[in-house]
């Protein structure tokens, strides 16, 4: 470090007030040449400490700023998974590294802070604040549920497919022995396809239910559209996110729009597509088969799907789930009219008749504006009637689209 420089002596010329008037003169021009040469030497070092002093107040400066990124680079993401009664102690569980910490909490925190919360943690894991689900596009992009409210008995018509699924999905989880036993790894992805409405996510959702399991669903057309650039980091975390709450059924939806076979134009939205695709093979192949997380997928366009996710290890267990029969009609029809007040007049194999081609989302629909009906007629019974001209409302609501759509074409 630099010394400040020493002061310059005071000019000191004695001068006799007896001496003649010219050698006074004399002696007071060399003094005052003296305090200007004096005068000259302080300025410099005024100059001198003046720049000094702007080089050490930017310094102070880049260390202040070099201490804010170090204090704020310092923060790791982690989940609170256990709030203790008197909140002032938590169990968190870094993210990346899936450590479990038991960390105290200021007052302040403890009062704010619950179980499921993001939180972003310090060096010695203390909770310097809660992140916003709004503004995190995991939160956004992924839909959570800790035990979806679906159980089987709420399915209708697809018996097979319950079965099918239960024993690709449910059976490994619960009893992972089983496999290691007999020697075989359990299927790594049950990919269902088949028209939309069928029940595919409440599948899903059930088995999740059935197995104490968290739900992570993320749709593949929200990964294309509406996070664009952000797809395979969101694939990345929607598997830690799952690894974080295991057990835990991570459901894809609407697969086809991230994993499409390769077409010919080389945009670069189909780059970014292709590198949310890699992501998810990636994450697949590094993925324990016996392990506590299962996957899932769905997809309305089998036909479209690259063959790279199919193959053993990806989604190796391939389950239709068709459109319902006759018999899946009238199952979904009940199903549906559970809590309703139905009348006695009202045939489920008859409607099942009338619905030929209809999805159980279809079905559903036809339950509700037939109660709706029922309303309008002041009645709290639901009555063929109501069934018969719901049927009607929803056949002319659909010529009017077929028309809408022909318009579209035609302006
Ligand atoms: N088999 C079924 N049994 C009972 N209800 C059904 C059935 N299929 C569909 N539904 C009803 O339709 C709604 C939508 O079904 P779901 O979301 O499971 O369909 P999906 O096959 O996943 O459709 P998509 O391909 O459009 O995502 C369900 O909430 C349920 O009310």
């Amino acid at each position: 470090m630099s010394r400040s420089p020493s002061l310059p002596d005071r000019p000191n010329r004695e001068i006799d007030p007896d001496m003649p008037d010219e050698q006074r003169f004399e002696a007071l021009r060399a003094h005052f040449e003296d305090i200007v040469d004096v005068h000259a030497q302080l300025s410099d070092q005024l100059e001198a400490a003046e720049q000094r002093r702007q080089e050490l107040r930017e310094q102070a400066d880049r260390v202040e700023r070099e201490n804010d990124t170090l204090k704020s680079s310092s923060l790791y993401v982690a989940t609170v998974e256990d709030v203790f009664d008197d909140k002032d102690e938590v169990v968190v569980k870094q993210h990346g590294n899936n450590q479990e910490v038991l960390t105290e909490v200021s007052p302040r925190m403890g009062d704010r802070v619950e179980a499921g919360d993001r939180v972003a943690v310090n060096d010695s894991f203390g909770i310097q604040s809660i992140l916003d689900a709004e503004t995190d596009a995991r939160a956004q992009a992924m839909e959570i549920q800790e035990s979806p409210d679906v159980g089987y008995e709420d399915i209708g018509g697809i018996d097979e497919q319950v079965r099918e699924v239960r024993e690709a999905v449910e059976q490994p989880l619960i009893e992972p022995e089983v496999f290691e036993t007999v020697g075989i790894e359990p299927p790594s992805g049950v990919l269902l396809y088949g028209p939309p409405g069928t029940g595919k996510t409440m599948l899903a959702k059930a088995v999740a239910n059935q197995t104490d399991a968290t739900f992570i669903k993320m749709a593949g057309s929200e990964l294309v559209r509406k996070f664009i650039g952000e797809g395979s980091r969101l694939v990345r975390d929607l598997f830690e996110m799952a690894r974080e709450r295991e057990p835990a059924i991570i459901f894809i939806d609407e697969i086809d729009a991230i994993a499409s076979r390769r077409t010919e134009s080389k945009t670069s939205g189909d780059a970014e597509v292709q590198r949310t695709m890699m992501q998810l093979l990636s994450e697949m192949d590094g993925f324990e088969a016996r392990g506590e997380i299962r996957i899932i997928a769905a997809t309305n366009r089998y036909d479209m799907l690259d063959r790279a996710i199919l193959r053993p290890g990806r989604f190796d267990r391939l389950i239709e789930v068709p459109e319902p029969t006759h018999e899946g009609r009238t199952q979904i029809l009940e199903i549906h009219t559970r809590g309703m007040s139905i009348d006695d007049d009202v045939d489920f194999e008859e409607l099942a008749d009338e619905t030929d081609g209809y999805s159980g989302a279809e079905l559903e629909s036809l339950t509700t504006e037939a109660g709706m009906f029922a309303i309008r007629s002041d009645r709290t019974d639901v009555r063929m009637v109501d069934f018969e001209e719901a049927l009607e409302k929803i056949e002319d609501d659909d010529g009017a689209d077929v028309i809408s759509s022909a318009g579209y074409f035609y302006d």
